[in-house]
């Protein structure tokens, strides 16, 4: 019944100690002792139970069977068994059977109720002589084992790095050192309180000692005949090879072999290291086996490899809710120990094995030393946290593992790894072959390689690409510019020269169009030996599309214009390209052409040097006229200049009614478009760029609408007046007014005077001495000066 009771109690408490019972618990606790067996150790009760072993002595000789219950009181305190239930005093009977004895006591220190059951058939008692030497003997083994118990519970703690799956089942561990200690001494003084062996505390298994009883009736027979003979000798040897000591407690051991007491000392020693022997055997072994299951996740993980490195499901690969496999030496079936063996022996995760002890050894240098003697829920947290920074450390193992050894593992071989890059293994190959099996360096086996194929260009593709004119073949490199009707590529010729081709489409049958590119041909090879002028090298006519090979340029004036529309205005840069503008315009109307359509797009930078391109709508004028009259009104409005707008219209004859839309251009026209590029680089946009579509047109052709010049820009700066000069004399409205290209590039802002300060002084002076001796000075006498001034200007090359 009192078995029952305790095993309902056990029931009802916590910790279920028998299916889910903690191996940790179960391999590193502490020595199974009975209860009884533990308050035998007690100094104290060496003290206060000489005199009760002496009665309980005589009771058990009255007890036969281990199940009969006895009844008696025992007063811990005093040592003496009250034979009736009194309740007021530190002992109360339960039944009255006497060979088991149940007993409430109470701690003379604290006062707290114990409850043990014992066998009093377990005891023998010798005499107290003998009694005090064992005590004696006892208690320096107690002490050495207090020590070791200490040492050896802080190194299982270190080495329980995978304990927190379990303890989500089983909560934190039951034993810290000390507190086994502890308990140990507070039970060894005999203090045993009711409670104090519940199964939730201190020693779990009071029953198991009597389950031992029962398997110790088939201890071998050799040991019975072993101590059969030792006591007949009476000469009790201590066979450290006595079997049946782990399962027996000493006391079980001294009753079953009916040994004196006095031996107990000895078979308590043994057992002890027999104990120690175990449980180092059984924590080597689980830890082992611990390696091996974290290898085997480690070889699983292989197969999910891309989980590692999502974050997000890093805390999922670890199964911490997952119910754990037994890590007992009974859990691993021997063909998965052999497996686990042989993946640990692998090269594959030598490494994170390597790591793994590491992070063992790091949780437990990193354990804070409080953790032992803190409270279960903290170690619980603490264990949990650190579950969480080794999964971390596991996984930064495996991030580190390299995947793509040679080696032929002999579990993880037949898992196929996608080989990343491997110094035995040639890198991905770009190639337009099939795909097919390599053999790898080693030749050890056969990796189906992924090779990228670029897609097959059709032959019309690549013809694309490729232009021919007149049997040279240029490739397309990038398009340069769109005009109206042609498109410009930047191609590349033979020997890798590189071209600009202008690809003009027409109607065939528009001979006008034809007529208009023919006539840019002629002038294009008319100027081909001019230096401000793009290069013709070749052309081809060809089913309508007329290909133009030129000399290639980088940039034309209004992608310059264009880039630094956001920097400040820099009159040297004005300077610069009006020059270079002026003198490609000097070369065409020298060649007697005039080009009617001058605008930034058609100039060209070719390697520093400003050419003139796009003879389009150029014709050539002769060279005793001044203006030629069109009859298709082409060019760019921004920069056309007013007479070239005006229609002149002819109302003489019916003949010439055929004439009546001609527009006049002649050079002046030019220079009207050159002033407008330069009015474009000082204020922005062109004279007329404020006005909108036919607007535009409008005011170009109102002489009412006149151009504002002012002398400074929007941000203050001021506009010299030479440049003034140079726009308002290029504007003018009356072609014949305007500078030509000449007096243009002539002018004071192309052509400033450089002087300095000495130069200054020293010409005051002079004048002041000159005037000083003439008597009046002429204007004739002041421009002849002045003109001579300047000329030995230009000899000083300031
Ligand atoms: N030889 C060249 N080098 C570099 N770029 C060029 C060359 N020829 C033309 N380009 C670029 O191509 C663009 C178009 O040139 P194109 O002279 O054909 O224009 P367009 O005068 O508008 O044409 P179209 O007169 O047929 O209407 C130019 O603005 C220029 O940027």
């Amino acid at each position: 019944m009192l078995n029952d009771s305790m095993g309902k109690e056990r029931k009802k408490g916590s910790q279920p100690h028998s299916s889910y019972d903690s191996d940790d618990e179960k391999i590193l606790g502490p020595p199974e002792l009975s209860n009884f067996g533990v308050a035998l150790l007690s100094e104290k009760e060496k003290e206060n139970h000489v005199e009760s072993y002496r009665r309980r002595d005589a009771l058990d000789h009255h007890s036969q069977k281990l199940n009969r219950f006895g009844s008696s009181n025992f007063d811990s305190s005093s040592g003496s068994f009250n034979q009736q239930a009194t309740g007021q005093t530190h002992v109360s009977v339960h039944s009255g059977e006497p060979s088991q004895s149940t007993m409430f006591a109470y701690f003379r220190s604290n006062q707290q109720p114990s409850i043990t059951t014992m066998n009093t058939n377990d005891i023998h008692i010798a005499d107290s002589s003998d009694l005090e030497k064992s005590f004696r003997r006892i208690k320096s083994m107690q002490q050495s084992m207090r020590e070791e118990l200490t040492s050896r519970h802080a190194e299982r703690r270190s080495k329980r790095f995978l304990k927190s799956s379990r303890m989500g089942v089983l909560g934190p561990a039951k034993r810290s050192a000390s507190n086994t200690v502890a308990g140990y001494s507070d039970l060894s003084a005999g203090n045993l309180e009711a409670g104090q062996f519940d199964t939730s505390e201190t020693e779990p298994k009071p029953n198991n000692n009597f389950d031992s009883f029962a398997q110790a009736k088939s201890y071998r027979k050799g040991d019975e005949a072993l101590f059969d003979r030792e006591k007949d000798s009476n000469s009790i040897l201590v066979d450290h090879s006595l079997s049946e000591l782990g399962t027996l407690n000493p006391v079980q051991y001294l009753k079953k072999y009916n040994l004196p007491s006095s031996e107990l000392p000895n078979i308590s020693r043994i057992y002890f290291e027999k104990q120690r022997e175990e449980n180092h055997h059984i924590a080597l072994q689980k830890h082992t086996i611990s390696r091996e299951a974290l290898n085997s996740r480690i070889a699983r993980s292989f197969s999910c490899t891309s989980s590692l490195n999502n974050p997000d499901r890093r805390e999922t690969s670890a199964p911490v809710s997952n119910p754990r496999r037994k890590l007992s030496d009974t859990s691993v079936s021997s063909t998965t120990k052999t497996a686990f063996l042989k993946a640990a022996s692998s090269p594959l995760v030598e490494s994170s094995l390597a790591k793994s002890t590491f992070v063992e050894q790091e949780k437990s240098q990193g354990v804070p030393f409080d953790f032992q003697h803190s409270k279960p829920e903290y170690q619980h947290t603490y264990a949990n946290q650190n579950t969480v920074k080794n999964s971390y450390k596991k996984r930064e193992a495996l991030a580190n593992i390299d995947v793509n050894r040679n080696n032929q593992d002999p579990i993880l071989g037949t898992k196929r790894f996608k080989p990343l890059e491997n110094k035995s293994i040639p890198a991905l190959r770009l190639s337009a072959s099939f795909p097919q099996e390599i053999n790898d360096d080693a030749g050890a086996r056969k990796t189906k390689r992924v090779e990228i194929i670029e897609p097959r260009k059709s032959q019309t593709q690549l013809r694309r690409n490729f232009i021919t004119v007149n049997d040279i073949e240029y490739e397309k490199i990038e398009l340069l510019g769109r005009g109206g009707s042609s498109k410009v590529y930047k191609v590349k010729g033979s020997g890798n020269k590189v071209f600009a081709l202008k690809r003009v489409v027409f109607d065939e049958f528009d001979d006008s169009s034809v007529d208009g590119f023919k006539g840019e041909i002629e002038l294009l090879k008319k100027l081909e030996n001019q230096k401000r002028v793009v290069k013709l090298i070749d052309y081809e006519m060809d089913h309508g599309v007329l290909f133009l090979i030129m000399e290639c340029g980088d940039h034309d004036l209004s992608q310059i214009l264009n880039q630094r529309s956001d920097m400040p205005l820099d009159f040297e840069f004005v300077r610069y390209y009006t020059r270079e503008m002026l003198k490609c315009v000097k070369v065409v109307h020298e060649s007697g052409i005039v080009h009617s359509d001058l605008k930034p797009a058609n100039f060209v930078l070719v390697k520093g040097v400003l050419k003139i391109i796009d003879f389009g709508i150029a014709n050539a004028v002769p060279d005793h006229t001044v203006n030629i009259y069109r009859e298709t009104q082409i060019g760019t409005p921004n920069y056309m200049a007013p007479e070239a707008l005006v229609a002149m219209n002819y109302t003489q004859s019916d003949e010439r009614k055929k004439q009546q839309n001609r527009w006049k251009v002649g050079k002046p026209s030019d220079i009207w478009s050159c002033g407008c590029i330069v009015y474009q680089m000082v204020y922005g946009r062109p004279p007329y760029g404020g006005f909108q579509g036919q607007n535009r047109l409008l005011a170009i052709m109102n002489p009412e609408v006149k151009i504002v010049f002012s002398d400074k820009i929007s941000n203050g700066q001021l506009i010299p007046r030479s440049a003034l000069d140079l726009m308002k004399a290029c504007l003018s409205r009356n072609p014949e007014k305007r500078w030509t290209v000449d007096e243009a590039l002539e002018c004071s802002f192309l052509k400033p005077v450089m002087v300095t300060p000495f130069f200054i002084r020293d010409l005051i002076k002079n004048a002041v001495k000159y005037g000083s001796d003439q008597k009046e000075v002429s204007d004739e006498k002041v421009n002849e000066l002045a003109d001579d001034v300047l000329t030995r200007l230009e000899d000083f090359r300031l």
